[in-house]
């Protein structure tokens, strides 16, 4: 069970700032998201989502502004690393090992009691239907399975917040649904968890609140039916209708800001 005091806000970020030499990839982003909450993270391709998660995770350095993850500043890494789990696009993998001997491993470097360990690993093994192949080696597993895998592994600490970067990608609709299921149940325990995606669906049966990210500015925020139903658009009233007017007006704004 996640360990985070409600009172504090699981993620609070101010003002965040990440250039690389001239591309801005995150323009003063403000964030703060309450425990517990699973929050969709939404943006076209190269709108700054990853840069947003890996700043959150301590994987790389804000050039301006500040963040929080369970009131701890992400670059105190060691302390921030217990908190947060992070299943990356790419996620790294020991191909060479079966996916228990690279579960095993990591919740050696966790430092997870062996009973502990050995009782999650079994369970979400089992729970994602990679039981049957947990002995064979993972450069044998086809994507859906190494996703699997990789998943186990963020997870394996039980952390206070969950960062997934597109975790249902390549998996198939029962595979997907395991994870989706997982996710809430997390959340119920008071978990928190942030999830990146372009599966929109994913976004409307899991999220709480969602966030849509343009050119590094953050341009709406609300829950799934707010964020829906503030939007004309003028046709049907679903989350990807808004999702594309809302990145088409942002666009045309960007536009005439240049002009
Ligand atoms: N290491 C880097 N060096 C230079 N530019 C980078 C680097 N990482 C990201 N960028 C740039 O920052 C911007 C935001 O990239 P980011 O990967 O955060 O977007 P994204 O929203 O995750 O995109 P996608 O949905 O395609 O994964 C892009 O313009 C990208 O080219």
């Amino acid at each position: 069970m996640p360990s985070t005091d409600r009172d504090v806000a699981a993620i609070d970020a101010t003002n965040l700032r990440k250039t690389y030499g001239s591309e801005v990839a995150l323009d003063d982003m403000s964030l703060s998201i309450s425990t517990g909450t699973v929050y969709g993270f939404l943006g076209p391709n190269g709108a700054g989502k990853t840069t947003t998660m890996r700043l959150l995770t301590g994987l790389t350095q804000p050039t301006a502004g500040t963040a929080r993850v369970c009131g701890t500043p992400v670059d105190d890494r060691r302390a921030i690393a217990s908190h947060v789990g992070y299943l990356p696009e790419t996620p790294p993998l020991y191909e060479e090992f079966s996916a228990r001997e690279h579960l095993d491993y990591v919740a050696d470097l966790r430092e997870i009691p062996t009973e502990t360990a050995t009782e999650r690993i079994d369970e979400y093994l089992e729970r994602l239907d990679l039981a049957d192949d947990a002995d064979k080696r993972i450069s044998t597993y086809s994507k859906g399975m190494q996703q699997k895998a990789a998943f186990i592994q963020s997870v394996l600490h039980d952390p206070d917040v969950l960062f997934l970067d597109e975790p249902t990608s390549g998996l198939d609709p029962r595979a997907a649904r395991r994870i989706r299921e997982a996710i809430t149940d997390f959340a119920e325990s008071g978990m928190t968890v942030f999830l990146s995606t372009h599966i929109l669906p994913v976004v409307e049966a899991v999220a709480d609140e969602l966030g849509v990210l343009f050119d590094g500015k953050l341009v709406t925020e609300g829950t799934p039916a707010g964020v829906t139903s503030r939007v004309e658009t003028g046709e049907s009233d679903s989350l990807e209708d808004a999702f594309l007017a809302l990145t088409s007006e942002s666009e045309i704004a960007a536009a005439a800001e240049t002009e």
